[in-house]
């Protein structure tokens, strides 16, 4: 099996990676607890729920929630604190949460705060979650603003069954993948590099765990030496800028395609500030993102104040500054504040663009 060791403040975990995982996802709990519950949505309690409960030996219960990123509330949060304190969970049950992000920010932040925290653990069953299963942001939403009610909570452990990223549908598929694009930008290129070698995104490829591995390994990097967010961290909110802002005013779209259109749009940034004669966004790059099914079109002029209206929201932020990822070089990213003004100034620049237009 492969494992990577996470250190963090708080206790290392492991995230063990391996195909068909979730039949034996109770031998990698270290501990007997009073009980568990696991936290899934809809969609995945059909597929998953009952293969991960047979394969805990413990007092196990569940707690299903509507599939989507809707759920990432109070309401829910509530919910599922009530249900807990309903159940005589104490201080040493544990919550395992089994499903994509929404599912694991949510579950995770119940864990962090109920009874000043118990014990969870991450069962990611989409491409996007081995980003956020790994590093110990946990959150919800609140006024459409993304992750603005959170903490950072390691999980006691990271079981990922890689053979379930094959139920995955092809937008679900671009979601997780721009999140191992982005780990390739800021870090790793020559896993870029790889990444840019296919069309298809393919969760059965022989290399796609690899990749997987490789991109765990970036993430892994930087959590480490900067858990709490308050220096190189922010590199892995790259794209996060834009993409969070667009993301919480459409519905059709998922967080990794918002989060691919606003690494387009961090590159063009960087090649305006870099002033450099080789250019990071080109056409070659557009048509790869494209043909892999990206939207390119996600917003026009006239959305330009509603989003850079909810980017002044983003936690980067400071003296009403937007702090962006930008990239000096392919992975060399660094931060540069820019005024609400000159953002879209650059954004109106950015949608009049030849290789976006022609999409
Ligand atoms: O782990 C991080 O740090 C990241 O920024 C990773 C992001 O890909 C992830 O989407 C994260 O949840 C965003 O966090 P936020 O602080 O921007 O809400």
């Amino acid at each position: 099996m492969n494992t990577l060791k996470v250190k963090s403040y708080e206790h290392s975990y492991d995230i063990y990676i391996e195909k068909k995982l979730r039949f034996k996802a109770g031998d990698q709990l270290n501990k007997e607890y009073s009980q568990i519950a696991i936290v899934t949505d809809e969609h995945v309690s059909q597929l998953y729920l009952e293969d991960v409960k047979q394969s805990i030996d413990q007092k196990c219960k569940s707690f299903i929630i509507p599939s989507g990123e809707q759920s990432k509330s109070l309401t829910k949060y509530e919910e599922i604190q009530k249900y807990l304190l309903n159940n005589n969970f104490d201080r040493h049950s544990a919550i395992i949460a089994l499903g994509g992000g929404v599912v694991g920010d949510l579950a995770g932040f119940v864990a962090a705060t109920y009874m000043r925290g118990i014990d969870f653990i991450q069962v990611p069953t989409t491409l996007l979650a081995h980003d956020s299963s790994v590093g110990g942001k946990v959150g919800i939403n609140l006024l459409d603003t993304k992750n603005i009610l959170g903490s950072f909570y390691p999980p006691q452990a990271v079981i990922y069954d890689t053979e379930m990223l094959q139920s995955l549908n092809e937008q679900e598929l671009r979601s997780g993948f721009a999140e191992m694009v982005k780990h390739g930008f800021i870090f790793n290129v020559d896993l870029l590099n790889e990444l840019k070698g296919i069309n298809t995104i393919d969760p059965s490829h022989p290399l796609f765990d690899q990749w997987l591995i490789k991109s765990l390994s970036v993430k892994k990097h930087f959590v480490e030496q900067d858990e709490h967010e308050g220096n190189i961290r922010r590199f892995l909110n790259f794209g996060h800028t834009l993409g969070h802002a667009i993301e919480s005013t459409k519905s059709h779209v998922t967080h990794g395609e918002c989060v691919m259109y606003g690494m387009l749009f961090a590159i063009y940034l960087s090649d305006c500030i870099n002033d450099k004669d080789e250019k990071l966004f080109n056409e070659e790059l557009v048509n790869w993102v494209k043909n892999l099914g990206f939207p390119l079109n996600l917003i026009n002029i006239s959305d330009i104040s509603t989003v850079s209206d909810k980017m002044l929201n983003d936690k980067k932020n400071s003296n009403q500054f937007i702090n962006f990822v930008l990239l000096n070089d392919l992975g060399e990213p660094f931060v540069s504040p820019f005024s609400i003004e000159k953002i879209e100034e650059h954004l109106k620049a950015f949608l009049d663009l030849k290789a976006l237009k022609g999409v």
